[in-house]
């Protein structure tokens, strides 16, 4: 008799999941490679950003008071005294109707209080000093880039658990980070199962096929930040993926295996399972594809035991092995956001589960339309080439039209948010 197993609604299975996970290790990283971690310390700005006033033009420094009744008929002439560029500070003394010429970035001299631009001055000299004459008043303040007006002292600016973007990079730099505290990324090993399976560079042969999972799950932890460790293929036998398994789960964070995880004889991971004594939270999710998902923990470890057929196996790691990356590596938010788009076409059938097609998200004037891949079973490949999006469809009794509103996962963003699917 076949084991009957019991689906788990999806958003419960994956809440089962992140039930059993804390937060990884912290490492410190040189900025270097800190683009695309996760910061596992919160960047506050240790001092004010500009940390002086400073100009935004290439102009002249002046005292504001110099320039009052300033008009066409009436020019006002300024002696310019000195010259300073980004990186050096005014030294002079100014007097009454002395200006300094100044470049964006430089410091304001300390009796300046306004900055005229190159092209409202008009250029001269006495013979002792270069002379520089405005023909209209400026106010105090006037062209000034201040201390602080990006960000006060003290300001907590990004969040731990922050994905380290390249404007994060900057303020890093900024505030003179040359290394940084990030989570460590966990370490995540992987197996794929079946010996139908051939090596990639191998040729085909009768009732064999390349090995695709594998590499697929190694790009998907790659992009979702975790470290790959290839434990290579395993044939459909119990002891040889009894003991792969067991010494896999003890060298790393978790185990991903892909395949043999239905119910036909040859699908042995139940059996490992077993075996091993793990603790298994659920085989069965009320999804479609990846129904077969199964998720367990042995000695701290979790094992992923993803289907074999590429889409199932797909969406099985987007759903529930990357937001446990996300959270050991200290998000907030791990689960992938989701937006609303229009159907971009019909899927009239009604399906008791929830089904995740995969596809892309794309925008069009002011709207977002969901564009299912393609081929659209468990078992396809092709669809998943391009994918950024996936389409989620509720199970029930009703199909759905092409401009029905629906949520759409996606799958590029790393902002993420904190419950699944919704
Ligand atoms: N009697 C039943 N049969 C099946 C059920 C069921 O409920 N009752 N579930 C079906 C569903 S749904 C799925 S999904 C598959 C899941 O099968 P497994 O996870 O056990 O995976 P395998 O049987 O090992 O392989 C399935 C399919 O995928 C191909 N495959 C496997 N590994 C790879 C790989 N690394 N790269 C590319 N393709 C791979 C394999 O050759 C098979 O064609 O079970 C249904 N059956
Ligand atoms: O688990 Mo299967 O992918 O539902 O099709
Ligand atoms: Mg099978």
């Amino acid at each position: 008799m076949v084991e009957k197993r019991t689906p788990v609604p999806v958003k419960e299975a994956i809440e089962r999941v992140m039930e059993n996970i804390g937060k990884g290790e912290v490492e410190e990283v040189s900025i270097h490679n800190s683009y695309g971690r996760r910061l596992a310390e919160t960047i506050t700005a240790a001092h004010p950003v500009p940390p002086f006033d400073r100009s935004p033009y290439d102009g002249f420094a002046i005292r504001s008071v110099d320039s009052t009744g300033a008009s066409r008929e009436q020019p006002v002439t300024f002696q310019v005294v000195e010259e300073i560029g980004a990186g050096f500070v005014s030294e002079k003394d100014l007097e009454p109707f002395q200006a300094v010429r100044i470049m964006t970035g430089a410091k304001i001299p300390e009796q300046c209080d306004a900055v005229v631009m190159l092209e409202l001055a008009q250029e001269d000299h006495d013979g002792t000093y270069p002379l520089m004459t405005i023909k209209r008043e400026f106010e105090k303040n006037q062209n000034i880039s201040f201390e602080g007006e990006d960000t006060k002292a003290g300001s907590e600016l990004v969040p731990a658990g922050t994905w380290i973007d390249p404007g994060v990079t900057a303020l890093l730099a900024t505030f003179g980070y040359a290394t940084v505290k990030v989570a460590k990324r966990p370490v995540v090993g992987v197996f794929a199962t079946g010996t139908e399976l051939l090596d990639v560079s191998d040729e085909l042969e009768p009732g064999k096929i390349r090995n695709s999972n594998a590499y697929m799950m190694i790009a998907q932890l790659q992009r979702a930040g975790a470290e790959p460790v290839y434990y290579g293929k395993l044939k459909d036998e119990l002891e040889p993926c009894y003991e792969a398994v067991r010494q896999a789960a003890k060298e790393t964070d978790m185990v991903i295996t892909t395949g043999g995880v239905s119910v036909g004889d040859y699908d042995l991971l139940p059996d490992v399972y077993e075996r091993l004594g793990a603790e298994v939270f659920f085989n069965k999710v009320a999804m479609r594809p990846g129904s077969v998902t199964t998720v367990a923990s042995w000695g701290g470890t979790l094992l992923f035991g993803l289907s074999g057929n590429p889409s199932a196996c797909y969406m099985g790691f987007e759903l529930f092995v990357r937001p446990v990356i996300q959270a050991m590596m200290h998000s907030e938010r791990p689960h992938h956001t989701m937006v609303k788009a229009e159907l971009a076409a019909d899927f009239s059938k009604p399906n008791p589960f929830t089904r995740f097609v995969r596809g892309s998200c794309r925008a069009e004037g002011d709207r977002l339309y969901a564009e299912p891949g393609g081929f659209n079973k468990s078992s396809a490949v092709t669809s998943l080439a391009g994918a950024n999006a996936c389409i989620v469809l509720p199970g029930g009794s009703r199909g759905y039209q092409q401009g029905d509103v629906v949520d759409v996962m996606l799958l590029e963003d790393n902002e993420g948010q904190k419950e699944p699917l919704s």
